[in-house]
């Protein structure tokens, strides 16, 4: 079996969580435990269990540089074919790895979310199907606020530093460039029922085709 694996990339608080999950939970019953998962590049930010605090909080987490890509990508390969892997397990309250990882088997279509997916070549390589969510900035900043006061326990004043120091700079420079690599691109973020159930669709004919060898 030769999972098939499906980026979805775009800027933080885009919706990109969001829509994978709507399109996983929509799909589990009938594809089943072995049909269909989700694996988040944040997994693979970087250790900095080495580091304070204060340094963990000054790290630029726009920057390519601030994940293993290449185990990300090792690991991608891996699945392809067929073997489990042990995916990090990534706390954003401390910014670094827990002690723990996520034992994960291949399955028919795999989704892969995360920032800077497509601007990664050897990432690129090993994706069938490259979506990208193009939601517009500002929504993506009160999205981001909002979500991140509740569960990434932050404050206004460190969202909104950290907005202008680096999520918006690397979105300029990183993200919003690596949408051409998109083979579709989404507006109107992770709810678009439209963009949902065509994805759905895909899957769904994908899931019944024999397995690629
Ligand atoms: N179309 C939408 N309408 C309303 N809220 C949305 C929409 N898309 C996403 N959200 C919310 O915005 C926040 C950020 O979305 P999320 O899926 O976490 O983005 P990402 O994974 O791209 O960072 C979440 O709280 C999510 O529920
Ligand atoms: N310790 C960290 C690690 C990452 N971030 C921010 O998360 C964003 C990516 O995740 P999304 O779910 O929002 O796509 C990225 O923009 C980083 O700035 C962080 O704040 N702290």
């Amino acid at each position: 079996m030769k999972p098939t694996i499906i980026a979805i990339a775009g800027p933080s608080a885009s919706g990109k969580t969001l829509f994978a999950q709507t399109i996983h939970d929509e799909l589990i019953n009938e594809l089943g435990e072995d049909g269909i998962s989700i694996i988040y590049e944040d997994a693979y930010y970087r250790d900095q269990s080495h580091l304070t605090m204060a340094e963990r909080e000054q790290t630029n987490y726009d920057h390519p540089d601030a994940f293993e890509h290449d185990l990300l990508a090792e690991h991608l390969s891996q699945l392809t074919e067929n073997k489990t892997i042990h995916s990090p397990v990534y706390c954003y309250k401390t910014h670094t790895r827990t002690s723990e990882t996520r034992e994960f088997s291949p399955t028919r279509i795999i989704l892969v979310e995360g920032i800077l997916l497509l601007a990664n070549k050897a990432l690129r390589e090993r994706f069938d199907i490259k979506v990208y969510m193009d939601t517009p900035l500002d929504i993506c900043l009160v999205r981001r606020i909002q979500r991140d006061l509740v569960e990434r326990n932050r404050s206004v004043e460190s969202v909104t530093n950290q907005y202008l120091n680096t999520v918006r700079p690397m979105y300029y420079q990183f993200i919003e460039p690596s949408k051409a690599w998109a083979d579709i691109v989404i507006t109107r973020g992770g709810k678009n029922r439209m963009a949902i159930e065509v994805l759905k669709a895909k899957i769904r004919q994908l899931s019944t085709l024999p397995q690629q060898q």
